[in-house]
């Protein structure tokens, strides 16, 4: 059984090099049962061995098969296996403490044990201490010396403590214990070895385990997990020794002579396992802690309680009312597929960015709509001069909602005319008027239906569509959709006007389809309004969905209108100007402008030019302040330099009278000195 370990999984544990000699040499030899040299011919064999020096683990059991570095503090219990080592009985027993509390002062090194702390425990104290069945392990360097205090364990057999022999160190007599015999052809047992060898994370999870555990499998060869090496019992024993379950789970693995229900046992553990490693790669910091508290059961539960699924169960509980079921389905066989792929380290990104958009449009949420018709007129008004056929439009729509209760969205207006006559801006004010978010969606271009329908899921990066995108965004399920430039559409084999068809046709858009999503969605909440510079370039089928409303170009005295009322005061805002520093154009300049520099149908030149002129003016502005902030600055310096110099004569003229009235004072004393002395 021993014979595939190699020298590689020795070395890491020992501190220097003649220790890492010593040691190779130590297992070559001792664990090469079936061809035994000189030395090992002398020791003797295990079953004979009933009597061992009992050594508790503070961590976990050693398992049969695995080995175990031990710091050993107590000089009794040294001088013990030294003793041993001499050839009597070369082996000790490793039995676990079934106490909790001192694992957790043990040393932090995963692995290692020390049982320095269990000074004050000796005898019956310590027996009653740890559970009766351990392992029988051989410890290097048994043959030679033991290095320090280092022991290393390496497990054996199975083994019942029977009685007591000594106190200190503990000493006791015991039976090896076997596995219950069993049929290997048995069909249980076989269906659960392959269910365990078979799992292909089962490989991977035993590679990454083995590496980041440290624990060293005396059956492997050179790391190299081979399952075909296995029997039924060593399967199980591995899979117990790299779960890194709890150990009392373990010892309970250790304890199971039937290997059907040994096996049985194991798989839970991997299985546990597996989720916590998963979740350890997702969520470190909360793994931690869960970690701390040491408890198998306990984190796979935390596992439960955190699922990722859980973002999506949140989001959609306040609105699970209005979603629709076919799609309420959908979301709960994905979160379900979710959690599955979560549990069983499947790839989850894909479930979880569908899970995202689905979740996250906006089921049944519409922008409370306003029908008052006068509130209405106002804000087209105050947004647009004249445009009377596209005013007078909404207006209808807006008073057949107002009597209906019920907007009548499925029409689709197309405002067509030349470039800057105000179709987008009109579009924008009467999603205003109406109360509805607006949307701008550019077609120009568009050439791929896919932009307007999504990617298939099967793809790597696939993305929902731009109506998909849309819903999303604005957060409403009845948005004003503009869809512009519809006319400019891009040639393309990929239909980009089957998908918009699909998009438009009130027929269709109750039950539209996205790919990405795979669930058809109702849009026929959403006014859909097209721009289009010439009709006469759209698809007929297209066409012939839409309500027309022409938008001829400005004349001259129109323009005048929109600039004067509109276009000065719009610019004039932008440009951060009061309307008192600043005269407005006069007509004649306006109209000056409109017929030499804006010939064209729209305003959108118009706009521009008188953009350009409030820029010069704005410079001016800034340039006049500046200068006058400069002047004013100068006046202040001179006027102080001016009002400094008074003082200072007032303070020279202040000083010069003090002066003249000391000179006098002194005069008059020394005169009248002079009277006295006479
Ligand atoms: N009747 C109007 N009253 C006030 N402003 C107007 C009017 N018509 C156009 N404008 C202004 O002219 C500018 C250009 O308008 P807009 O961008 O809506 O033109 P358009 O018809 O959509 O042009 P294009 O076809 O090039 O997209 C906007 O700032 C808009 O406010």
């Amino acid at each position: 059984m021993l014979k595939l370990f190699t020298s590689h999984h020795v070395t890491s544990r020992l501190r220097n090099r003649s220790s890492h000699k010593l040691a190779r040499r130590a297992f070559l030899t001792t664990l090469t049962d079936s061809k035994p040299t000189d030395t090992v011919s002398a020791k003797p064999c295990i079953d004979d061995c009933q009597t061992v020096v009992a050594l508790p683990l503070l961590r976990e059991p050693l398992i049969p098969g695995f080995y175990m570095p031990l710091y050993v503090k107590d000089p009794k219990v040294l001088a013990a296996l030294q003793e041993s080592k001499s050839g009597q009985a070369p082996y000790a027993g490793a039995f676990l403490l079934k106490d909790d509390k001192y694992a957790s002062t043990a040393s932090s090194y995963y692995g290692f044990e020390t049982v320095n702390i269990l000074d004050k425990l000796k005898g019956k104290e310590l027996l009653k201490k740890i559970y009766q069945v351990g392992t029988c392990s051989g410890y290097i360097p048994y043959i030679l010396s033991i290095q320090g205090k280092q022991v290393i364990l390496v497990g054996r057999k199975r083994l019942q403590i029977t009685e007591m022999v000594n106190r200190n160190p503990l000493t006791v007599k015991a039976q090896h214990i076997k596995d219950k015999p069993y049929d290997k052809d048995d069909e249980v047992i076989k269906a659960t070895y392959i269910e365990v060898i078979g799992d292909s994370n089962y490989r991977k999870l035993a590679e990454f385990l083995l590496q980041k555990r440290r624990r060293n499998f005396t059956g492997l060869r050179a790391g190299i997990f081979d399952a075909t090496d296995f029997n039924y019992q060593k399967l199980a024993d591995f899979g117990a020794g790299i779960c890194g379950a709890n150990k009392h789970k373990i010892q309970e693995v250790l304890e199971e002579l039937d290997i059907h229900k040994r096996l049985d046992l194991v798989k839970k553990l991997v299985e546990i396992t597996k989720i916590r490693e998963f979740h350890a790669s997702i969520f470190p910091v909360t793994y931690a802690t869960a970690e701390d508290k040491k408890e198998e059961y306990g984190s796979a539960e935390y596992v439960k309680q955190n699922r990722l699924s859980d973002t999506f169960r949140k989001r959609i509980e306040p609105i699970k009312e209005k979603i629709p079921k076919h799609v309420l389905e959908v979301i709960e066989e994905e979160l379900a597929n979710l959690d599955r792929k979560e549990y069983g380290f499947g790839s989850t990104d894909s479930i979880y960015s569908y899970l995202d958009w689905l979740t996250a449009l906006p089921w049944g949420n519409c922008s409370d709509e306003n029908f008052d018709v006068l509130r209405a007129e106002k804000i087209l008004d105050e947004d647009h001069y004249g445009l009377h056929v596209v005013k007078e439009r909404i207006l209808e729509f807006i008073a057949v909602a107002n009597l209906t209760g019920n907007p009548e969205g499925r029409k689709i207006i197309c405002l067509s005319g030349p470039p800057g006559v105000g179709k987008t801006s009109v579009a924008r004010s009467v999603a205003r008027a109406l109360g509805r978010k607006f949307f701008r969606l550019a077609v120009g271009g568009l050439s791929d239906s896919s932009e307007i329908k999504g990617d298939r899921r099967v793809y790597i990066g696939a993305t929902p569509g731009k109506m998909v995108q849309c819903l999303k965004e604005v957060g409403t399920e009845n948005p004003l959709v503009l869809l512009d430039e519809i006319d400019k559409l891009g040639n393309s084999c990929r239909d980009p006007e089957g998908a918009l068809l699909e998009l438009l046709d009130p027929e269709q858009n109750a039950h539209f389809l996205d790919y990405f999503l795979d669930v058809p969605i109702d849009l026929s909440k959403v006014l859909f309004v097209c721009t289009a510079n010439n009709i006469d370039r759209l698809p007929g089928p297209l066409l012939d969905r839409m309500e027309v409303i022409e938008l001829a170009g400005y004349t001259a005295d129109e323009k005048m209108h929109i600039a004067r009322d509109y276009l000065v005061k719009i610019v004039q805002r932008k440009c951060g100007m009061k309307p008192e520093q600043v005269n407005v154009m006069s007509d004649a300049a306006l109209l000056s402008l409109i017929e030499n520099y804006c010939r064209e149908a729209g305003v959108r030149n118009l706009q521009k030019q008188i953009e350009k002129i409030f820029r010069k003016i704005a410079l001016k502005l800034v340039r006049q302040q500046a200068s006058a902030k400069a002047a004013m600055v100068d006046l202040e310096s001179s006027e102080t330099a001016a009002e400094g110099s008074i003082e200072l004569t007032n303070e020279y003229l202040r000083l010069a009278d003090v002066l003249k009235c000391d000179e006098r004072k002194r005069r008059d004393s020394s005169h009248s000195c002079q009277k006295n002395n006479v």
